[in-house]
């Protein structure tokens, strides 16, 4: 158990989505599994994307926001690998990916990003958060919207 603990697998994800395909890169690349938490979990009506004033809406129109995550990020030290999943909002990662990049150490790290979305690819997802992280050592992410274990294994030898 102890080297693949270098692999992390952090996801954020408010309707499940997200959560099984972290399951399986965590599965496939022996990487523990981390949950983003947000403190205050999203309602239903929170997520009401056709709603400007929902927390979601607010949260996505303003670059700067950065909701508050549950506990303090996992210890990253111990990871040299870290996948960072999550539902692509907006056609971005929501603004909680941004709170947990922040609140960690990432140097020297390869970060890798996946997520799921309702058709929207990754790229812009991806671009804005390596335009804004530009330090970080990105390698190329991927949506893994209907992947197959097999997709996923594939991918992750990379
Ligand atoms: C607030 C909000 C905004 C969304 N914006 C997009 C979008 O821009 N493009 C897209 O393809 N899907 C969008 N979706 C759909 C989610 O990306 C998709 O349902 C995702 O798989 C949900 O993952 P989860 O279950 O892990 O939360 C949005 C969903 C929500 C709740």
């Amino acid at each position: 158990q102890k080297q693949s603990s270098k692999t992390l697998v952090a996801y954020f994800s408010a309707t499940g989505t997200t959560e099984k395909a972290a399951k399986v890169v965590a599965e496939v690349t022996g990487g523990t599994l981390y949950e983003i938490q947000p403190a205050k979990k999203y309602t239903s009506a929170d997520l009401d994307w056709h709603d400007k004033s929902s927390r979601s809406s607010v949260e996505m129109a303003d670059a700067k926001s950065r909701p508050t995550l549950s506990s303090k990020a996992e210890n990253l030290a111990d990871y040299d690998t870290v996948y960072i999943g999550f539902p692509i909002w907006w056609n971005l990662a929501p603004r909680i990916i941004n709170t947990f990049i922040e609140s960690g150490d990432f140097s020297g790290k390869t970060v890798i990003l996946f997520a799921t979305s309702g058709g929207s690819s990754i790229s812009n997802s991806e671009k804005e958060l390596q335009k804004t992280y530009s330090n970080l050592k990105w390698q190329k992410g991927k949506l893994l919207n209907g992947a197959t274990k097999e997709d996923i294994k594939q991918w992750t030898k990379k």
